[in-house]
């Protein structure tokens, strides 16, 4: 049995990624990620041109059935991650990128068509916790923009990285959108945006930007990953890959998020739960259920969902 997969023409041995944001901000982390057994390629947290504190603490919260974050985009921005991905890689990865506003996204892309950089890259239009800033993945047509700008110069290896949908006329919208661009890959789902828990014993929010309102992870939001994975799988030309995150807390859940079509899954929330030996434990558990029904690769039934 192997976990092969392919990530835009280097095989990896595990499909399973980090989602970006969770450990993977600072070089520690990212040097951790270099050497996390069974973590099959890696994502930085998204850089803006300048280098960000964030929102307020606090802006994680741990909850049973998954988390809340507001961190607000903290990073050590653009400069640092490019050093590091020009560095020699210990392990492929993918360097996420986010901006305030379109016209940064531009420079900041412009920028790395110039740079030395090769690798593969992940526009993030999707963050959910700027105050003030919409999640612009949600405007179709500022996403046509946005996207028509940039592959007018960008000719490198980039994806996108969206929010939820929750309305099928939203999977037609955007994957209209995204279908006209030579995408390497969606990354779908973000958090699901502007959730809100309630500490019941002190009466207050849990989260301190935006009045507690926050971006959702973990089991909670699996359904609607899954479902974001299979909706926009079944209506993106083959030659955009997709990248299943959300809701990840077991081996059945990367066999359910492959089984709706992702070529690689993330894992984020339960990351921040169990650690960086939760990929060992992910790995084996999809191993077991695949030696289990017969298949001996992810291409046995990657995209393989049946109806009723
Ligand atoms: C890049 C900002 C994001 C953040 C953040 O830094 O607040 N949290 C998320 O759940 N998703 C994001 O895309």
């Amino acid at each position: 049995i192997d976990l092969n997969a392919d990530l835009f023409g280097q095989i990896l041995t595990s499909p399973l990624l980090n989602a970006s944001g969770v450990h993977c901000q600072t070089k520690e982390e990212l040097n951790d990620l270099a050497h996390t057994s069974n973590l099959g390629a890696m994502v930085t947290k998204s850089a803006t041109l300048q280098a960000r504190a964030g929102n307020p603490n606090p802006r994680y919260y741990d909850l049973k059935n998954g988390s809340i974050n507001s961190m607000g985009l903290p990073n050590l921005g653009y400069d640092f991650y490019l050093d590091y991905v020009l560095q020699e890689q210990t392990k492929p990865t993918i360097l996420s990128v986010a901006a305030l506003s379109a016209a940064d996204a531009i420079t900041l892309l412009k920028d790395l068509q110039a740079s030395d950089y090769q690798g593969p890259t992940e526009l993030n239009l999707s963050c959910p916790n700027i105050v003030g800033e919409p999640q612009l993945a949600y405007d179709f047509e500022a996403t046509d923009r946005v996207l028509k700008e940039v592959f007018s110069f960008y000719t490198k290896p980039l994806g996108v990285k969206l929010p939820p949908y929750f309305d099928l006329v939203h999977f037609d919208k955007i994957a209209a959108v995204l279908n006209k661009y030579p995408l390497t890959h969606v990354n779908t789902i973000n958090s699901v945006g502007n959730g809100l828990w309630v500490d019941i014993e002190q009466e207050q929010v849990v989260t301190k930007a935006k009045g507690g309102f926050g971006g959702l992870g973990g089991t909670m939001v699996l359904p609607t990953a899954l479902a974001n994975v299979r909706a926009l799988r079944q209506r993106l030309h083959d030659s955009i890959k997709v990248l299943g995150t959300g809701g990840v807390t077991s081996g059945e859940d990367v066999f359910a998020h492959i089984l709706c079509g992702a070529d690689l899954v993330s894992v984020g929330t339960q990351v921040m739960k169990e650690g960086l030996s939760v990929y060992d434990r992910l790995a084996e558990e999809l191993q077991a259920i695949m030696a289990h029904k017969g298949y001996q690769s992810l291409a046995d039934f990657r995209g393989k969902l049946k109806e009723l």
